[in-house]
């Protein structure tokens, strides 16, 4: 089969795909764009590679933590009641000789603690008087098992420490070098081509006469990376139908991420373009404030499309209802966990039939609704720690709103 026909053959086949969600409710969009793709296959990695990835497995400990019984202070290991006679010292990453009763010997932090030793006297406790014989004698005070981090205090063997589907942070890393791992299953790395559409767009200097500043540039790609995305590039395509579509159909990345052109102005050329490609909407238009154009489609390959509106507002609400989910399921990521609902420090008005997301930062009296918060501004965003989510008729204050966590960069 040539490869003209091959991608018509691919074409037809997702053309053939799930129904299409016009206009469909707000958290009925989020779970189709979670539903929407299966996690990408899973590759063994070193730690390093692994940052920022996902899980594909649960963690579980290579070893005992910690692996021996283990000194948590500087001070002196001692057997038994004291006084203790002193002899030698044992530093951290040595093994030593056991102690018998009323026996001390210098430790330090980090230390194995000798076969026999009971406790743990720290240097500021102890106090140490010279023997007939010139040996130390040490005295003190020493609870039984007192400054000792006993072997498999924090875990044991075998014990699973980290479940499926977790993003690998740093302080994952950390874990699975402490228990032992040289390299972490990982789903791989989804990866993104962003294609930012308008002839109007200026990628520097200041904003003229019918010229406005491309602010999705630089706003998206940190968010895409903290979901975990290979951002295999980002570039400008000129409000031309045959370019944008060209565009979408040699993309080889696992999501084509749009800006513009949702809409129905006379050079809003996505729609045709998808339809042109083969791809296949899944949810075209959300009842959601803003961002209401923005949509999801199956793209011949097994890639996908979202398509943000282009203010820059409604682009953001169209990454936090369709592109990050849908990042999350190809990742193998689990959806972050949704928080309490919390009380409103103003009412936030609602749309009559939508769902309004709207900028908003935590003060003592509770949400603070932040102005600036129209479907072209930013300023609202800049200083918002989530948006909140008003369900259609709006909310009163005092009311419970839920919250969407912007994302982590
Ligand atoms: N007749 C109708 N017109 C519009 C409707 C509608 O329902 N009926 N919906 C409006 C809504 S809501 C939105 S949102 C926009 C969506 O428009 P597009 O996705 O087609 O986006 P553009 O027309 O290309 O641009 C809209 C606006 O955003 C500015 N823009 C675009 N890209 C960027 C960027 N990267 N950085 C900053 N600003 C950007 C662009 O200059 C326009 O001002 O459609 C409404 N119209
Ligand atoms: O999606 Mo539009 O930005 O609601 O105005």
């Amino acid at each position: 089969m040539s490869r003209a026909a091959a991608e018509r053959a691919e074409e037809v086949r997702v053309t053939s795909g799930a129904p299409t969600l016009r206009g469909c409710p707000w958290p009925a969009a989020r779970r189709a764009a979670r539903a929407a793709a299966r996690p990408l296959p899973v590759e063994r990695v070193e730690l390093a590679a692994a940052a920022g990835r996902t899980l594909a497995e649960p963690l579980a400990a290579l070893t005992d933590l910690p692996a021996f019984d283990t000194s948590a202070m500087d001070g002196w290991a001692v057997a038994g009641p004291g006084p203790w006679r002193l002899s030698g010292r044992v530093l951290a990453g040595q093994s030593c000789a056991p102690l018998a009763d009323g026996a001390a010997v210098e430790i330090a932090t980090g230390a194995q603690l000798p076969p026999g030793a009971t406790g743990v006297l720290r240097r500021e406790h102890g106090a140490l008087t010279e023997l007939p014989d010139g040996a130390a004698q040490l005295r003190g005070e020493v609870a039984p098992g007192q400054d000792v981090r006993p072997r498999g205090q924090e875990c044991g063997r075998g014990e699973e420490l980290l479940p499926a589907g977790l993003a690998v942070t740093p302080a994952v890393l950390g874990l699975a070098a402490a228990a032992g791992h040289d390299r972490l299953a990982v789903h791989r790395r989804p990866t993104v081509e962003l294609l930012v559409l308008g002839d109007e767009l200026l990628v520097a200097g200041l904003p003229g006469p019918g010229r406005v500043r491309d602010a999705l540039g630089p706003l998206l790609p940190p968010w895409l990376a903290g979901a975990g995305a290979e951002l295999l590039g980002s570039r400008h395509v000129r409000d031309d139908f045959g370019l944008l579509r060209d565009a979408i159909r040699h993309s080889p990345a696992d999501l084509v991420l749009t800006t513009g052109g949702t809409a129905a102005g006379p050079v809003d050329y996505l729609h045709a373009a998808l339809e042109a490609t083969g791809g296949h909407p899944l949810v075209d238009g959300v009842a959601v404030r803003p961002g209401h154009p923005m949509l999801l489609a199956a793209l011949p390959g097994g890639r996908h499309l979202v398509g943000l509106p282009g203010n820059p507002l409604a682009a953001v609400a169209g990454t936090l209802t369709l592109a990050l989910p849908l990042l999350h399921a190809l990742s193998g990521r689990a959806a972050p966990a949704v928080g309490p609902a919390e009380p409103l420090a103003a009412a936030l008005p609602g749309h009559p039939v939508d769902t309004r997301l709207h900028p908003v930062r935590r003060t003592a009296a509770g949400l603070a609704p932040l102005p600036h918060d129209g479907p072209a501004m930013l300023r609202g965003l800049a200083r918002a720690e989530a948006l909140a989510v008003v369900p259609p008729g709006g909310l009163a204050a005092g009311e419970h709103a839920e919250v969407l966590a912007l994302p982590s960069a």
